[in-house]
């Protein structure tokens, strides 16, 4: 039994409407570094999440119809409570998705940044006045909610991908219908409680955890009274979940897959690129959207760099994310780390060596050695495809030219990464890379008050920022004639 100051936010029901419901089916939520059962948790069917659908409906009008102000207050207060409530919701969060306490701390901050971000946001959804076209013509836009957003997001940051969304949609008066992944619904469950305490009305937020995925994804995105699908996962579900609402025009938001590179060039400083790269691959066990995917160095600080790294790399430790000083968790699944497995013999198939790591941890389960691997070249799936584990794979490169055409050789463009001290080339590689994201001389990017998201198959939108709110708002043009 997890150990929590509030037991309470180890909820296992769902919440519909403002009320915590039970349908007497229930999938089990495992803990990735034990295999222990967590908890049973409620599943909802179709037929739940349809009348979940119609009171996030039937909620639109009144909480669209409060001030910005008023929404802002009930989102600051949500806020507060997950401060103090964070370290539950980080216990509960290393508890179902494995990630060391110390980065689920970290999450639980980050996704409350974007409840505070959008709670002071909610204020400000200006419109525009713009000069009449005709002396009697005067012009105004509105900025108006969508309505019902449907949410749909993944197991390896279970608090702060829902809070990048929800936070920006009930703040511009939109309501809000959570579908966390299966494996990780417990952290979702935790928020709602709290959103509860906070005074968010009945309607406005609710989350469906459920098992069937794809039924669920299905009935979202094909129930006219959802006017858009916020999603974060992989490309492929992405394309899956934009197919389906395509009959109903849906409005989409897509965050993707990525596959980041990062350059380190030979006027970089060596050690800082060694703890970018650390945090930029390693974050997570290497499980997140953003992590480092490919590593190019240039010939001249390869040795250096490729050495440094392997040191350090060696030096880190894993094991269950509740031990103090474990810094690689594991791997989500056995599917995740046979994929590492698959993407590291191909590599060595092909002739690149590894430098450190390389195995199955000791521990077993599906913990994996972090892995520095050298000698890797583009005919490599590394290249091409997602690792999402703890794999860094070295290529080495002579031109900046190179680089930057060796980093675009994908269908990702979601984050990218560089080191160098000459700042022609810093602007130079940054307007060059086909990503929506940058990290100059830093392997850490992600925050609230900067747009978060990607380009070609990353994604579509934008999270967080001033721009943040602009997904879940239409603009109203009105037209008044006959003014003299
Ligand atoms: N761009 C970002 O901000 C971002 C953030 C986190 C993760 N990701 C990406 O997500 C992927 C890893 O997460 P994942 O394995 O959970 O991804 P996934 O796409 O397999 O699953 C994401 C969510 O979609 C659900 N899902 C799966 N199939 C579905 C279907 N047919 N219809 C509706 N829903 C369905 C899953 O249950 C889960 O809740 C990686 O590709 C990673 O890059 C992107
Ligand atoms: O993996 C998905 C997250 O978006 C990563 S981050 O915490 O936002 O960098």
């Amino acid at each position: 039994m997890l150990k929590l100051n509030d037991p309470a936010l180890l909820e296992t029901r769902a919440y519909v409407n403002g009320e915590w419901i039970e349908t007497g089916r229930t999938f089990a939520v495992f803990n990735p570094a034990t295999g222990d059962k967590i908890a049973d948790v409620t599943d909802l069917g179709v037929d739940d999440v349809s009348r979940a659908i119609d009171k996030a409906y039937d909620a639109r009008a009144s909480w669209a119809a409060k001030t910005g102000k008023e929404r802002g207050a009930v989102l600051r207060k949500w806020f507060d409570l997950i401060l103090e409530n964070a370290d539950d919701l980080a216990t509960i969060l290393t508890a179902e998705m494995g990630k060391p306490l110390a980065e689920a701390k970290g999450e639980i901050l980050y996704g409350a940044s974007y409840v505070e971000w959008f709670a002071e946001e909610a204020k400000r959804i200006y419109g525009d006045v713009i000069p009449g076209h005709q002396p009697d013509k005067r012009i105004v836009v509105l900025k108006q909610p969508v309505g019902v957003v449907g949410s749909i997001t993944p197991w390896n940051f279970p608090n702060a991908m829902i809070a990048r969304k929800v936070a920006p949609a009930l703040a511009v008066g939109c309501t809000f219908v959570a579908r966390p992944a299966e494996l990780t619904p417990l952290s979702a469950l935790a928020m709602a409680v709290l959103g509860e305490r906070a005074g968010l009305p009945q309607g406005v937020f609710n989350v469906i955890p459920s098992i069937d995925a794809s039924a669920i994804g299905k009935e979202l995105c094909a129930n006219p009274k959802v006017a858009k699908i916020t999603f974060t996962g992989s490309t492929r579900v992405g394309k899956i979940l934009m197919e389906q609402g395509a009959a109903t025009i849906k409005k989409v938001s897509m965050e993707l897959g990525g596959n980041a590179p990062f350059i380190v060039f030979d006027d970089a400083d060596v050690d800082a690129a060694v703890e970018g790269a650390l945090i930029a691959k390693y974050r997570n066990a290497g499980q997140t959207c953003v992590c480092a995917n490919r590593i190019y160095v240039q010939s001249g600080v390869y040795k250096e760099f490729s050495e440094k790294l392997s040191k350090r790399v060696a030096a880190l430790s894993v094991g269950d994310g509740f031990q103090d000083g474990v810094a690689i968790g594991p791997l989500i699944n056995e599917a995740a780390l046979s994929k590492v497995e698959a993407h590291l013999s191909d590599a060595i198939a092909k002739g690149a060596r590894i430098a450190t790591g390389g195995q199955r941890h000791a521990l077993g389960g599906t913990f994996f050695q972090p892995t520095v691997v050298t000698d890797v070249n583009r005919s490599m799936i590394v290249q091409h495809e997602e690792t999402f584990g703890p794999i860094a794979p070295l290529f080495e490169f002579e031109t900046e030219d190179e680089a930057v055409e060796l980093a675009n050789d994908t269908e990702f463009g979601l984050a990218g990464y560089f080191y160098s001290k000459d700042i022609s080339r810093v602007w130079r590689v940054a307007e060059r890379l086909e990503t929506g994201m940058v990290g100059i001389n830093t392997g850490l990017i992600s925050t609230e008050v900067a747009p978060f998201g990607g380009v070609k198959q990353s994604g579509q939108g934008r999270e967080g920022s001033k721009y943040g709110a602009d997904d879940y708002l239409e603009l109203k043009y009105m037209c008044f004639g006959e003014i003299h």
